[in-house]
């Protein structure tokens, strides 16, 4: 079991704690927060909610970051969220900004920690933290959208979910790529069982639901925060599971994160792109070129700004 430390404890931060605690994979939570207070009274909620289920999991609600230390896992949340009609790369400057600071803050008092952002625009923030903070970092990536992707095709075409397979991989959002050629139904590829469905209602799906679920309840919460839970628990009990998340890799000089299918464990690697189809590849190749050009130009002028 993991020390983990979760950074920002708002909807989806509070929703990720409870999942990772309920599952059993923290022997330490370490809850931050800014926001006075939010951190020690969610601290009593879930120490309540702990005592009913016996478990041992030991909780602090802080506002000081000297209490976050020692971690082996450090989700990052702290961020603003989209308001309706926004896209995630309109929080870009604000919540770069945010992860400049805790870059410097927290890879002092957390050695050897690995470092999961959910904050959006999540691949970039990831890119800008470990910029900062030179430690490694993952991005919750496509991990969310290849569970839309499953959940729709297994509604759909009326299977259940756990016989649909397959990956969403590039960039978190509008960008992101249906891997069709991984896209199986009881073992069989899409084309062969899709009944009508066509890949654009699936794709159309996966990218519009968020902006949908965002417009009607205020943020998405549930869905991310199991998936995310998820990954965390694939790094604790070392499952070897893959998993569509975003890691590091370098381009043009710059660290990009890019999700790819990837072996998730205790280590985090490798990652199936080598396998892929040359046409797969190529549009995984065109989303990392798309997503440095957004990237370096929201840094730029990031750099820019911290300098004034
Ligand atoms: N990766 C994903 O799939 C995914 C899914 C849902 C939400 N998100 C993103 O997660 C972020 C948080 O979303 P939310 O709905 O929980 O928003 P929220 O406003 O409910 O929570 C954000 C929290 O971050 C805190 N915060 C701000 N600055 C901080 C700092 N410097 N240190 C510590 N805490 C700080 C705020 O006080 C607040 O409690 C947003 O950027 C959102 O877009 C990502």
């Amino acid at each position: 079991m993991l020390k983990v430390a979760f950074i920002g404890v708002g909807k989806i931060g509070q929703t990720i704690a409870y999942s990772v605690i309920f599952d059993g994979l923290a022997k330490e939570a370490i809850l931050y927060d800014i926001i006075p207070e939010l951190p020690e009274k969610f601290e009593h909620e879930l120490r309540h909610a702990i005592a009913t289920r016996g478990l041992d999991t030991e909780v602090i609600g802080t506002n000081s970051l000297d209490d976050v230390n020692n971690a082996d896992v450090i989700l990052i949340m702290a961020g603003k969220p989209r308001k309706p009609g926004m896209s995630r790369r309109d929080l870009f400057v604000d919540n770069a900004k945010i992860q400049i600071d805790l870059a410097q803050k927290l890879p002092p008092r957390n050695p050897g920690a690995i470092y999961i952002m959910v904050a959006n625009p999540v691949d970039m923030m990831a890119s800008v933290f470990m910029r900062f903070s030179k430690q490694f970092t993952i991005s919750t990536g496509d991990q969310v959208e290849t569970m839309r992707l499953r959940s729709f095709i297994a509604k759909k075409l009326k299977v259940p979910v756990n016989k649909v397979s397959g990956y969403v991989a590039g960039e978190h959002g509008e960008d992101a790529v249906v891997l069709w050629s991984t896209v199986k139904v009881n073992g069989k590829p899409f084309d062969e069982v899709a009944k009508g469905l066509s890949k654009e209602e699936v794709e159309n799906y996966v990218k519009s639901i968020p902006g949908e679920i965002i417009r009607v309840m205020g943020g998405t919460t549930w869905g991310p925060a199991t998936i995310i839970k998820d990954i965390v628990r694939a790094i604790a009990l070392n499952e070897g599971r893959v998993m569509s998340i975003a890691t590091p890799r370098t381009y043009q000089g710059e660290i990009v994160h890019i999700s790819v299918p990837t072996v998730v464990g205790a280590e985090i690697g490798p990652s199936l792109e080598p396998v892929l189809p040359q046409a797969d590849k190529e549009r995984l190749n065109k989303a990392v070129e798309d997503f440095y050009k957004v990237y370096k130009e929201n840094l730029d002028h990031l750099l820019q700004t911290i300098k004034q």
